[in-house]
């Protein structure tokens, strides 16, 4: 049984004697968040907690990541005068305690022991100020409170000397004193404490005490916290769902509409039933996965490997309604599905829902609460954990950000602090009425006039990206500032004059630690930090505002690391998934590069100033597009350069002045023999899909390019990038910084892979199979074949048997109809693609959640580009793989992606790889993959 002793905020009495608690303590991991909830919440609670606040990491990352948080919201901008608000008030739980050398009393006696909650209440506004330091042991047995009597000595640091302690159990109906020589103890009594942050909610607080201890206190008032705490109690949980909702009523914006993604469910006011069956049918255990189309998916595990699925779909029927009809159940075990024969019709009223909790009342009038476990975000699906990461500490370094610069761009005139009542941050302000004035920033209401431009502004934080634009879009464009922008916003990264790297804002620590978090690895002298927002890079005010108008709110991680590394000159080879936005991390550079020089020395040159690369015209294509869009309204253009296309056109375009070439080796390599085109201007040279590009076949024309070239900043790319490939990129480029990002040369965990064994002969069968099922053909839908004719063979095989349009795609057709077979590809109205490798790697199909591999390819790396083609920015897929002795050549690289991947492996795929491991004959070398 564990020791307890009587614990204080930033005061440590000496050893009180012990009490025994009356429930067997178990003591888990040495993590120290008290929040009163069972590990069970606290693992669903982790996903609605700030992100720094997971519970998952081990215990040295989560105080490193807390401590980080800590001197973030010590930086930025809390209550002014915290002793003196009444938002310091109240009672407050003890979230987590650090204290340097000897742990503290609280870490020893009260971390990862679940049954105690350790509590502050502070009352200062009264005439008997006090501070007390409370320990709940449950609801159960009581409390014991040890009270100070405070005061205070400015505005935040609160003196205070303890004077009673006492027991409040609920068992008894008296308080029982605790015997504690309080006066003997004199000085030892005594203390303080300073609060260093209180949040403008009041939610949150930091205090640092007299013994160098640190504690994160968050007021127990959050309604959604509530809510969780009652689930986990499962007490009260009806009250608190209806406080929860009528709380959020008069936030609600509009109809609630049902959120695509994964819910689990984690309440239900009805106990499930005695039929399994009938509890997963009307969604009353496991997943509710609501999928685009109006389609539902019910998911429930049955035992080890087995599960239930019911599909569905759902129909509004009401403002805040929905029609469900869930008819399609089936029992699955690995790739076999057993029907069953069930149905359930039912309205669904959604009574509340954000993006990350929902509550609805569902068959048979059932309350439910699901929270979302795939972590997706309309837009940014599976990005969602990295971009909560990032804007949670760009907005707190914002804040820290905002006071200084403000000061300094105000030269010491008025301080912001001195403009009372001015809404603080954007999210605060209300969306215009119509007929009124619009913030020029963000659109809501413009309550406010920026002095400094006479410009309508919702907020103090849209007030400092206006004077950051405008500081901004006065300096010559396109030139590196000569010092630090005085208004900068969220500058992390701040191009020096001498163009060396200087980052601002982030510490080494944090820089580390942001890149950990993001999984980026970095080789490189002197490599800029990442940056958390794209106002963070110096390029033209035209490329942000061209990026804002892409939808690109946050850079990705790829683009976070490499934008700034290539801004600043840096050669690159970057690895990151497919689907990770490779592509814009070398545009946004390459763009602002030809900005700047053309504007800076080649105004009057029509001379190309960068090459991008790619292996394929469809990806020529798409670069080019994007180029274009990022590129709206900079002074120049662009040429597309591939075969197919007439080269007299080509020509044409770069001759007037192209800033950038983007080209297949092969159609560039001619135009440039043929024709006389001047590249000594060309300053920046991309191998996208680098690995493919330094290989036979493109190998001697990628070098050509390059040696015509005078020694260009090379930016390479890849998702699959191997020793050998940066073996030859190191060679062929001096001093190369190597980023990856994530696992190099795995597949995109966000592509569920579906291997399944098949004979060659029965190939054709099993896709037909799955095409007509209705739970798994997920259209639009690229199946990927070894060969053109292959390719318009199975097309039209597709169409007949099947009745479902279908489209061949290869190199043999002219560039017009390819470009038109995408085009009714990607409006919906073919559903599916039978395609070559010319839609293996880089294409972006917007829409596409589903691959077949109909042949598998004879490299990895053309695997892991192909499924990639199934998720974008990390929204979820599947890949089905066909699968057979004829593939026998990768059967060890394959196996070991699908286990590292968590992927079933086929039996008869296991079973000959296994064979292929055992020991081998003479001469033979021993297998890298043996199991
Ligand atoms: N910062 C961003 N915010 C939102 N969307 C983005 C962002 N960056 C890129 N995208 C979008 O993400 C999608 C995938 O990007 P992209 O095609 O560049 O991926 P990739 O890493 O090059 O993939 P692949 O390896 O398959 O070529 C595109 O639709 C792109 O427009």
């Amino acid at each position: 049984m564990a020791t307890i002793e009587l614990a204080n905020l930033g005061f440590q009495l000496p050893p009180l004697p012990t009490i025994s608690p009356l429930t067997p303590i178990t003591r888990r991991s040495h993590v120290q968040f008290r929040n009163g909830f069972g590990p069970s919440v606290n693992r669903r609670a982790a996903s609605i907690r700030p992100p720094f606040l997971r519970i998952s990491d081990s215990y040295e990352q989560i105080v490193q990541e807390v401590e980080l948080a800590v001197q973030i919201l010590e930086g930025s901008e809390g209550v002014p005068d915290p002793t003196s608000s009444s938002l310091i008030e109240g009672r407050w739980q003890l979230m987590f305690t650090t204290r340097p050398g000897t742990a503290s009393p609280i870490q020893r006696t009260f971390v990862g022991v679940d049954i105690f909650s350790v509590f502050q209440e502070v009352y200062l506004q009264t005439n008997d100020p006090r501070v007390s330091n409370i320990v709940r042991f449950s609801d159960a047995i009581g409390e014991l409170k040890v009270e100070a009597a405070a005061s205070i000595k400015d505005g935040k640091r609160i003196l205070f000397q303890f004077d009673k302690a006492a027991f409040s159990l609920k068992f008894l109906p008296f308080k029982v004193p605790y015997p504690v020589p309080f006066r003997l103890l004199g000085d030892e009594a005594k203390g303080w404490l300073d609060t260093t942050y209180l949040s403008h909610s009041g939610n949150l607080r930091i205090s640092r005490g007299n013994k160098g201890t640190t504690f994160v206190l968050q007021k127990n008032n959050e309604p959604r916290q509530i809510l969780l705490e009652a689930i986990s109690k499962d007490k009260g949980v009806r009250e608190a769902i209806d406080e929860f909702i009528s709380l959020n009523k008069n936030a609600a914006k509009g109809e609630p509409e049902l959120l695509e993604g994964e819910w689990k469910m984690i309440w239900s006011s009805q106990v499930e039933t005695d039929s399994w069956l009938e509890n997963a049918a009307n969604g009353l255990m496991g997943m509710q996965i609501v999928k685009p189309n109006g389609k539902l998916k019910f998911l429930a595990d049955m035992v080890l490997g087995v599960k239930f699925s019911m599909d569905g779909t759902f129909v509004k029927s009401g403002a805040n309604t929905y029609d469900v009809n869930m008819d399609d159940g089936a029992i699955l075990a690995g790739q076999f599905g057993l029907p069953v024969e069930l149905g359930s019709k039912f309205k669904l009223e959604l009574l509340y829902t954000d993006g990350k909790i929902r509550i609805t009342r569902g068959y048979n009038r059932i309350l439910f609460v699901h929270i979302r476990t795939d972590g997706s975000q309309q837009k940014y699906n599976g990005m969602n954990e990295i971009l909560e990461i990032t804007k949670e500490l760009s907005f707190k370094i914002m804040e820290g950000n905002q006071c200084e610069s403000s000061t300094v761009a105000e030269n010491g005139n008025e301080a912001p602090d001195a403009v009372v009542d001015v809404k603080k941050r954007c999210w605060d302000q209300r969306e215009a009425l119509p007929g009124e004035p619009h913030c020029v920033i963000c659109g809501r209401y413009g309550e406010y006039i920026c002095d400094e431009t006479d410009d309508d502004i919702c907020s103090l934080e849209c007030k400092q990206t206006l004077l950051c634009r405008v500081a901004r879009s006065q300096a010559p464009v396109g030139l590196p500032p000569s010092t630090r922008l005085p208004t900068a916003d969220e500058c992390f990264y701040v191009r020096e004059n001498d163009e060396k790297f200087n980052s601002q804002s982030l510490t080494n620590d944090q820089t580390e630690l942001l890149r950990r978090k993001l999984k980026i690895n970095v080789r490189g002298d002197l490599v800029p930090a990442p940056v958390l927002s794209f106002n963070s890079c110096n390029v033209p005010q035209k490329l942000l505002d061209n990026i804002e108008a892409a939808g690109y709110e946050m850079p990705t991680p790829v683009q976070m690391q490499a934008i700034p590394a290539a801004l600043v000159g840096k050669s690159l080879l970057v690895s990151a998934d497919t689907g990770s936005g490779k592509t814009a991390s070398f545009l946004v550079p390459v763009i602002a590069s030809c900005s700047n020089l053309n504007h800076e020395k080649f105004s009057n040159q029509k001379k190309p100033l960068s090459i991008v690369l790619t292996p394929t015209r469809e990806l020529c294509i798409q670069v080019e597009e994007q180029a274009k869009l990022l590129a709206k309204g900079l002074p120049f253009k662009t040429a597309l350069v591939v075969g197919g296309d007439p080269m007299a056109g080509q020509l044409h375009r770069i001759n007037q002045g192209v800033g950038v070439i983007i080209a297949t080796p092969g159609r560039l390599i001619d135009l440039l023999t043929k024709h006389d085109i001047e590249l000594d201007n060309v300053s920046v040279l991309v191998l996208d899909e680098v690995d493919l590009m330094l290989q036979r076949g493109f190998h001697e024309q990628v070098i050509q390019i390059f040696q015509a070239l005078s020694q260009p900043q090379v930016l390479m790319y890849s998702a699959t990038i191997s020793k050998e490939v940066e073996k030859m990129a190191c060679s062929m480029v001096k001093g190369i910084t190597v980023v990856s990002v994530g696992k190099p040369n795995k597949p995109n965990r966000a592509v569920k892979q579906m291997p399944i064994w098949v004979e060659s002969k029965k190939k054709k069968q099993k896709l037909f199979d799955i095409l007509l099922s209705k739970q798994h053909f997920m259209p639009p839908v690229v199946i990927f074949v070894g060969s053109r004719l292959g390719a318009d063979l199975l097309s039209e095989a597709v169409a007949v048997t099947t009745g479902i349009k279908a489209l061949s795609i290869h190199g043999e057709k002219p560039m017009k109809e390819r470009r038109e077979i995408i085009r009714s590809f990607l409006v919906g109205e073919v559903p599916v693609l039978v395609a070559t490798g010319v839609l293996g790697r880089g294409i972006d199909l917007l829409g596409v959640r589903q691959v077949i591999v109909f042949d598998m390819p004879i490299s990895i790396k053309e695997y892991v580009h192909q499924i990639g083609r199934a998720s974008r920015l990390g929204e979820e897929g599947t890949a089905i793989v066909f699968v057979n002795e004829e593939n026998k050549k990768i059967f060890p690289e394959l196996v070991d992606i699908l286990k590292s991947s968590g992927a079933p492996i086929p039996r008869e795929l296991n079973s000959r790889y296994t064979k292929t491991t055992f020991p081998l004959g003479k001469g033979q070398k021993k297998r890298k993959h043996s199991s």
